[in-house]
């Protein structure tokens, strides 16, 4: 089956300014794709191509195998602030939407229970707090029900409360089965709900990976004096393989190897706080992949 999106060179020049450089993107039926990059890596121009809104200068964009935008039917989208009408209710800013996109109004009580507005459809727009005004606006993507989201940075201005809302919602909806891609430039946001990541770096992909096989690597090791166990531990492993990090030492050595140097470690009295796989975190992993080159914040 096709995939919800594939890009092929898709590239987008403003003048000498390439934005998007050859882009090969595909998002596969039911993940969340978080495309991550520091401002003005060409996530949104990436955005706006997949949706129609800006034509490429070359290369081509399918969605489910469709080239061009037939396929925008099944596709429900937020980026750049959706315009509502201030004066009108959220429940009615959604059924005027649901009007033109051709969904019955009892789909606009469904998309609101969907985002948590129901107790506060009735209420004005212009009465919304940043972060409900983002739920609306997921809301009215949700109207025609599609099975693939395109979100930019859809936490973006949010306090913590209204990010953590988001953010839950947009899982909940993958979980649902929906195929979600969304923008971000922070990477703990992406670690946190996407299933993949791919990392732009001036228009390109530099990086793509699983977030869970990010995975663990090697041990992290606490025990007292931390430095009579470095010297144990590189007296055991090699010299090389062992780090200070913070208050603990990183050793890079195969987990199943945790109970022996354990054992050795006790055996010369040192005393062991804790000794248990290294978690890999999605920021090390970038800086690794892109040489420490341009980094997301
Ligand atoms: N209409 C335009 N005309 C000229 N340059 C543009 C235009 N739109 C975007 N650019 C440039 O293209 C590059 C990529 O911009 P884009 O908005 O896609 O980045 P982004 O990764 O989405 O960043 P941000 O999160 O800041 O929006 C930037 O250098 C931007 O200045």
């Amino acid at each position: 089956m096709s995939e919800p999106v594939e890009t092929t060179a898709l590239t987008k020049r403003y003048g000498d300014l390439v934005a998007v450089d050859e882009l090969d993107l595909t998002v596969r039926q039911g993940e969340v794709y978080g495309f991550l990059g520091p401002n003005g890596a060409g996530k949104t121009t990436t955005l706006r191509m997949l949706l129609g809104l800006i034509r490429p200068s070359s290369g081509s964009v399918r969605l489910y195998g469709v080239r061009g935008t037939a396929a925008l039917a099944g596709v429900g989208a937020l980026i750049e602030g959706p315009a509502f009408y201030p004066y009108l209710s959220g429940r009615d800013n959604l059924r005027v939407l649901a009007r033109h996109a051709g969904a019955g109004t009892a789909r606009v009580a469904e998309v609101l229970d969907v985002v948590d507005l129901t107790e506060r459809g009735r209420d004005r727009y212009s009465t919304y707090s940043l972060g409900m005004k983002q739920r609306l606006g997921l809301a009215a993507a949700l109207l025609k029900d599609p099975g693939l989201l395109i979100l930019d940075e859809p936490t973006n201005g949010l306090d913590p409360a209204g990010m953590a809302d988001i953010r839950a919602t947009v899982r909940r909806l993958a979980d649902e089965g929906r195929t979600v891609l969304l923008s971000s430039h922070l990477l703990g946001e992406v670690q946190q709900i996407c299933d993949r990541v791919g990392m732009i770096s001036r228009g390109s992909l530099v990086a793509e990976l699983a977030v869970a096989d990010l995975g663990t690597r090697g041990l992290r090791v606490v025990a007292d004096p931390l430095t009579e166990a470095r010297t144990l531990l590189t007296s055991l492993v090699g010299h090389g393989r062992v780090e200070v990090d913070g208050d603990a030492l990183r050793v890079d050595v195969p987990a199943d190897r945790a109970a022996a140097l354990n054992a050795e470690l006790v055996h010369s009295g040192l005393a062991v706080r804790e000794l248990r796989p290294a978690e890999v975190d999605l920021e090390q992993r970038f800086l690794e992949l892109t040489g420490g080159g341009s980094r997301a914040r």
